[in-house]
């Protein structure tokens, strides 16, 4: 998907939610579990309650790995059922790869050929020729790890190299790889406080900002600084929409949670837009 079909698909649904797949067996309603493949029936019902509120879904894959090959064919066929049924919806693979070269081909052609999801992210711990193989594939995004939303961030992504602090470097840097329009980064909600800073480094690329929800961060503090002219924001909520209810009603709950944020996002796209 380009960067103009999800901004257009944001605007038709004036909505830049993302809702995260990350199921968790112990976390689900348990009628599923007598079900052949709980996790795709969950995700698929989801999906079919949530997909004209919300522009992405983001499966993090750690949720499907646990489960072994069972796991790897669910996520299969539920990237196949978005791709079949909700062509517009926007797909993240929340993988968090980084390697050296060659390999880092294979990771990409894993999510982008294999599975068909419009992006992936990507770890920048590697440097240039671990991120640029994925840059390589024309309409697929790489989603970068810039300023992440858990405490451990503060451990190296905001110390100081030189006069800069390592989140800018990685943002400054990675605008000179090859293709780095194919680039997006992550922010963490929990940050609203940098939005500032980043947006004058990066004003035009699209965040992809969890955090929100389960995390505490605030939708109204990301969007003071992280708007721009085409929105530029992907805000995900994983469990406080998927588990909003583990009874016979977590479907219509999930709809409701992802509502409210839905609305609130409508509220700030008429005011900044
Ligand atoms: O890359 C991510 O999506 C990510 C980056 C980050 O800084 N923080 C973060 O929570 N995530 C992911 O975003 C999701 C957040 O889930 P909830 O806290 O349940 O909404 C999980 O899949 C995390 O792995």
């Amino acid at each position: 998907m380009t960067t103009q079909q999800l901004v257009e698909q944001i605007v038709k649904k004036k909505s830049f939610l993302c809702i995260g797949l990350d199921v968790d067996l112990a976390k689900i309603p348990a009628t599923f579990l007598q079900e052949e493949d709980p996790i795709f029936s969950f995700n698929k019902a989801i999906i079919d309650a949530t997909h004209d509120i919300t522009v992405a879904y983001k499966p993090n894959i750690a949720f499907y790995e646990a489960y072994g090959l069972k796991g790897w064919t669910s996520l299969k066929k539920t990237i196949d059922y978005l791709n079949a049924n909700y062509p517009e919806v926007y797909t993240i693979a929340d993988a968090k790869r980084g390697d050296i070269g060659n390999t880092a081909t294979m990771y990409a052609k894993a999510f982008f050929e294999d599975m068909a999801f419009d992006s992936v992210t990507v770890a920048p711990y590697m440097g240039k020729d671990s991120v640029e193989p994925f840059l390589e594939f024309e309409n697929k995004h790489t989603i970068l790890l810039a300023l992440t939303s858990n405490k451990g961030a503060f451990d190296y992504q905001t110390q100081k190299v030189g006069d800069k602090e390592l989140y800018q470097v990685v943002l400054e840097t990675s605008k000179s790889y090859k293709n780095s329009e194919n680039l997006m980064y992550v922010v963490g909600a929990t940050k609203a406080e940098y939005f500032k800073e980043i947006r004058k480094i990066v004003p035009d690329s699209f965040l992809l900002v969890p955090g929100v929800g389960a995390q505490g961060g605030s939708l109204k503090d990301v969007c003071e600084f992280g708007f721009n002219s085409q929105v530029g924001l992907l805000i995900n909520s994983s469990r406080g929409i998927i588990y909003a209810s583990n009874g016979t009603d977590f479907a219509e709950r999930a709809r409701e949670e992802a509502l409210v944020l839905q609305k609130e996002m409508e509220e700030i796209i008429k005011n900044k837009l």
